[in-house]
C-alpha cells in the first residue's frame, strides 16, 4: 500500500512506514525549510541597503518558524547588462566582496558578472539551483543502487533502478530536503515585471512557481497591491514572501552616484571599504583631492 508522508503530498512503496505517523512526527513537522537568499542587481555601487535587505529577509523568514535561512548570495549583473554609468564588473563585485567582509553568511557571487553577455534572472536561479542540488546529492543523498540496499529493503523495482525518488522523500520527511534558492529583492524590481517586453511570461512564472521570492518594501513600491493586481503572482502567492520595512530607508545606488558626482559625503551610506575603493579607483566621477 502507497506511503502517506507526513506533508500528504508524496507517497512512494518502500519498506518504512509512513501510515501511522512515529514518535517523531512532531518534530518533523517543525523541521525547517533550508533556504539561500539570492540578491540580482546592478549594485552599482552595493549599499547598506543592499546588506540591509538580507538581514531583513532573514529575520522574517525565520519569524515564520518555517525557514532557516542557510546562506546569502549577491550576484552583479555583467557588463553585458549595458545600464547607463554602470562601472566594470571587476569594481563593483570587488566593492561587493568588501562590504560582506564584514557578514558572516552573506557571499559574492562572480558566475553571473562573468558572463560575456546579460543574463536572465530565471536563468541565474537555475544555476545556483543546480549548485545546491548538487552539494545535497553529495552530501546527503547518496543516491542508493536497488542492489545495493540490504535485503529486507529490496522492493519489486526493475533491475538497477536508482532508489533515488524514496530516499529523497525520507530525506525530506527528516529536514534534509533539497535547498531552496529564493529571490530577494526590493519592490520595484517586482514591480519591474510589468514593463512591457522586459521580463518574459514564461520566467514570471518560473520564478514564483518554481523558487519562490522574498520582496522588500521600498519606498514608491506596493507589493501587495501589485500582487493582486496581477493574476500569475496571485496565484502563487504563497510562494512570495513580503516583507514591510519599518524602518525605511530610501537609499538607492543612483543617489550614491549622484552624491559623489557632486563630491559630496556618502559616509554611512555605504560600506567605508566602499568608499575607500571608489576613492583609490576614482569610481563615479569622484575627483581625488591630492591628484
Ligand atoms: N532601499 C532599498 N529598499 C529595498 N530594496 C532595495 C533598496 N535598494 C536596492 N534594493 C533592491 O536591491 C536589488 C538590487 O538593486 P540595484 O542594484 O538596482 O540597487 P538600486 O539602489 O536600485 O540601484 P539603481 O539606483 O542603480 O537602480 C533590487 O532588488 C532592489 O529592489
Ligand atoms: N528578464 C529578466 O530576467 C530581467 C529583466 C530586467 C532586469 N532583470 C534583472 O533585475 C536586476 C535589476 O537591476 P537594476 O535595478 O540595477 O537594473 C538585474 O539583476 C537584472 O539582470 C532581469
Ligand atoms: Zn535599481
Amino acid at each position: 500500500m502507497p506511503g502517506r508522508d507526513i506533508m500528504g503530498i508524496f507517497s512512494c512503496l518502500c519498506t518504512k512506514s509512513h501510515d501511522t505517523p512515529d514518535e517523531n512526527y512532531e518534530l518533523k513537522m517543525a523541521t525547517k525549510t533550508r533556504v539561500v537568499l539570492l540578491a540580482c542587481g546592478s549594485f552599482n555601487p552595493i549599499t547598506n541597503m543592499h546588506l540591509r535587505m538580507f538581514e531583513i529577509a532573514k529575520d522574517s523568514l525565520h519569524k515564520t518558524g518555517r525557514f532557516e535561512v542557510i546562506e546569502g548570495i549577491v550576484s552583479p549583473v555583467s557588463d553585458g547588462y549595458k545600464k547607463k554609468d554602470l562601472e566594470p564588473a571587476k569594481h563593483r563585485c570587488e566593492m561587493v566582496r568588501r562590504s560582506l567582509k564584514t557578514s558572516s553568511w552573506i557571499r559574492l557571487d562572480t558566475w553571473e558578472s562573468d558572463q560575456d553577455t546579460w543574463t536572465e534572472t530565471a536563468r541565474i536561479l537555475a544555476h545556483h539551483k543546480a549548485q545546491q542540488d548538487s552539494i545535497y546529492n553529495a552530501n546527503e543523498l547518496r543516491p542508493t543502487r536497488n542492489s545495493e540496499l540490504p535485503a529486507k529493503k529490496k522492493r519489486k523495482t526493475n533491475a538497477g533502478t536508482t532508489h533515488v525518488s524514496c530516499n529523497m522523500l525520507h530525506n525530506q520527511a527528516d529536514g534534509q530536503g533539497p535547498v531552496q534558492v529564493k529571490l530577494l529583492c526590493g519592490g520595484d524590481l517586482l514591480e519591474s515585471f510589468a514593463v512591457p517586453g522586459l521580463w518574459k511570461p514564461a520566467d514570471i512564472e518560473d520564478i514564483v512557481r518554481n523558487y519562490g521570492l522574498v520582496c522588500i518594501t521600498r519606498e514608491g513600491s506596493n507589493p501587495s497591491r501589485f500582487i493582486y493586481e496581477n493574476d500569475v503572482l496571485s496565484k502563487f502567492q504563497y510562494n512570495i514572501h513580503i516583507v514591510t520595512e519599518w524602518i525605511t530607508n530610501d537609499i538607492s545606488a543612483t543617489k550614491i552616484r549622484r552624491a559623489l558626482r557632486r563630491q559630496e559625503s556618502v559616509k554611512y551610506l555605504v560600506q567605508d571599504a566602499v568608499i575607500d575603493y571608489i576613492m583609490k579607483n576614482s569610481l563615479y566621477g569622484v575627483e581625488v583631492a591630492d591628484k
